[in-house]
């Protein structure tokens, strides 16, 4: 394994993330993924889409330095450094209510305990977990699984957001309230690298994109660009760029 993880105060002072994947993947010497190469700059969104199987959360595992085989460079930025990643499953102690967990995760963020029971009570309001709070996860439905994930992100104010398909469970109303967050994280200065499906959703919120098939990068930039590269016209949709470059 090859990895470095560095927080850089030295680097661009705009740039939260920055990654360049030669290959990873998960053992036996065949990489899944290989030449893969962005930046997220403060407040920009970018979204990872691609396929199934194309190598989208690879991508992201390979970024937090989760598999055994990968040789690239990750350079977290900001003052801090630091990161938030929201799984596309969730993960969760299951003797712990909702509440333990924001707590737990406040303290592994070493937020001061009154800052933490503000924001984690102004979390519950929106997401309408108020009445879980001292509830076990295990009892919990999938997109209530998905908003305790969301919670504990967003507790953590990161430099930069790391979510792997966010939109899957949430109902409309959990959308809404969780783009309106990350909007506001995002006027933070806050960057956001996220994989979806959603692609109608990604092309609104969505500042720049990387477009992966089959472990490569076939697109990278604005809708202009990616429109560019898949030689579709002004109009075009993501789907129909998405479409013709896979
Ligand atoms: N735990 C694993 N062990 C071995 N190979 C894996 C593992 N997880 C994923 N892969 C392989 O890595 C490749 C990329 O998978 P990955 O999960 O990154 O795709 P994805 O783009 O996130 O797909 P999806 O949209 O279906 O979530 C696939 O060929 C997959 O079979």
């Amino acid at each position: 394994m090859a990895i470095s993880i560095d927080v850089n105060d030295e680097m661009d002072l705009n740039l939260v993330l920055e990654v360049s994947i030669e290959e990873a993947g998960y053992g036996g010497g065949i990489p899944c993924i290989s030449d893969i190469c962005f930046q997220v700059r403060k407040g920009e969104l970018l979204g990872i889409i691609g396929p199934n199987g194309a190598g989208k959360s690879t991508t992201i595992k390979a970024i937090l330095g989760l598999l055994k085989h990968v040789k690239a460079k990750v350079s977290i930025g900001g003052s801090s450094g630091t990161y938030a990643y929201i799984p596309e499953q969730p993960i969760f102690y299951e003797d712990l209510t909702l509440w333990e967990h924001l707590d737990l995760a406040a303290a592994a963020y070493e937020i001061a305990y009154e800052d933490f029971v503000e924001h984690a009570e102004e979390l519950l309001t929106r997401f309408g977990m108020s009445q879980s709070r001292d509830l076990l996860p295990a009892g919990f439905s999938k997109g209530m699984k998905q908003k305790m994930m969301l919670m504990i992100g967003f507790l953590a104010k990161p430099d930069i957001y790391i979510v792997d398909e966010p939109f899957i469970g949430l109902d409309p109303r959990a959308t809404k309230d969780f783009l309106r967050l990350l909007e506001e994280e995002r006027e933070r200065g806050a960057g956001v690298l996220m994989s979806t499906h959603v692609l109608d959703t990604a092309e609104k919120i969505c500042d720049t994109f990387i477009m992966i098939s089959d472990g490569k990068m076939v697109a990278q930039g604005t809708l202009e660009d990616i429109r560019i590269t898949a030689g579709q016209p002004e109009e075009a949709s993501l789907f129909e760029c998405f479409d013709r470059l896979m």
